[in-house]
């Protein structure tokens, strides 16, 4: 049997137009693939470079895809091909999205540390502490950039402006600390001098009573641990009265520096010397046996009456001729400080007693 069309021949596709509209949907089916693989070159660029991402492997599969897709003739081909890959495309997007969350969370995180680090450290700097706030807020407008390199870029350049901040308080702080160790050297120093200085005496500037005292009393507490021998020798100037009464105070106080400047000169100088009261003076002999003391006493003695003593008078010389009496004693057990002081002075006193100008052992 034979079917007729009821079709018109009016009905019937012109084959022009069929050409046309063929050449139109090759046309459209290009442009499509066109698209889709710009698409697909937009997406793998979309990618950021990271192993934990497995990047690489997403950028395999996109490639693929796209080599495949020319191949692909049916609709039907292509939606298999397209959902065998969906998965897998949206899988690592949504892998993306939740890394970039995560890292700006721990951005956020890290410069609220800095700006809490660096406030902390700086409470006490207004103007630092508000170059930390600027810096603070700096951050968080990087947060808000949208690009990931210029993120990069801005911290670099943030940190870099940190470090140099610090580094600028550091110098700063290093600066205040060199002048404070400056100036806490000078109140060591003057602290040092006024301690020097309460031990001396001012006409002689050997050490006073006070310090000797002191010593005497380290001297005396140092051998109830472990007994080492001292002796102390007390000596006064001979009629110093008469010096002062003949030539005046002012002689008086020259000659009792001299015989200040004869004891240091004479007596060792690990010897103690100090001026105990008006013409007198008093030595202590640290390891010295009352023997050897009474002969250094001797030697002192013997060398101030062999001294001329000069005059300061106008226009000529003129010289004075001194003597001392010396009481030697040394450090007994059971000694005190006053104990050994007295029995020194009556040693002294002995000395003065015999005739003056001589040495009196006790
Ligand atoms: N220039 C001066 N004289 C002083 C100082 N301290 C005490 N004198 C004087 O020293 C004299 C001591 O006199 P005395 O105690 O009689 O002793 P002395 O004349 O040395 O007689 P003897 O000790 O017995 O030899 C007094 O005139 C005091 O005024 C002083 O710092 N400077």
């Amino acid at each position: 049997m034979f079917f007729r069309s009821k079709r018109s021949p009016e009905d019937r596709p012109d084959p022009a137009e069929l050409e046309k509209r063929l050449a139109a949907l090759g046309d459209r089916e290009t442009a499509c693939q066109s698209a889709i693989q710009t698409l697909l070159v937009l997406l793998k660029n979309f990618a950021l470079e990271l192993d934990e991402l497995k990047s690489a492997d997403f950028r395999s599969q996109v490639t693929e895809f796209s080599e495949q897709l020319p191949g692909l003739e049916t609709g039907d081909q292509m939606r298999r091909a397209m959902n065998k890959r969906s998965q897998r495309f949206e899988a690592f997007i949504e892998r993306q999205n939740t890394y970039l969350l995560e890292r700006e969370a721990e951005l956020r995180k890290v410069i609220t540390l800095l700006s809490n680090a660096m406030a902390l450290l700086n409470r006490e700097n207004a103007a630092y502490h508000q170059q930390i706030l600027d810096q603070g807020t700096n951050f968080e407008r990087i947060i808000a950039l949208d690009d990931l390199r210029k993120i990069k870029t801005s911290l670099a350049e943030e940190v870099r402006q940190l470090k140099s901040m610090v580094e600028q308080k550091k110098q700063a702080e290093s600066q205040q600390l060199n002048s404070l160790s400056g100036q806490v050297e000078v109140l060591r120093d003057e602290l040092e001098k006024t301690r020097d200085e309460n031990r001396r005496d001012p006409l002689t500037g050997i050490f006073n009573r006070r310090a000797m005292d002191e010593y005497l009393t380290s001297l005396i507490d140092g051998n109830r641990i472990r007994r080492k021998s001292f002796s102390v020798l007390m000596l006064d100037i001979d009629n110093f009265k008469v010096v002062n009464d003949q030539h005046g105070h002012l002689v008086g106080d020259q000659v009792i520096s001299a015989m200040a400047g004869a004891c240091v000169d004479i007596l060792r100088e690990d010897d103690f010397v100090a001026r105990f009261g008006g013409e007198e003076f008093v030595a202590v002999m640290p390891g010295a046996s009352l023997r050897a003391a009474g002969k250094r006493a001797g030697n002192l003695r013997q060398a101030v009456a062999g001294t001329r003593f000069s005059l300061p008078v106008d226009d000529r010389e003129d010289y004075l001729h001194l003597t001392v009496s010396i009481g030697v004693t040394d450090f007994r057990a059971g000694d005190t400080r006053q104990s050994l002081l007295e029995r020194a002075d009556q040693a002294l006193y002995q000395a003065k007693a015999a005739g003056k100008n001589q040495v009196v052992t006790l």
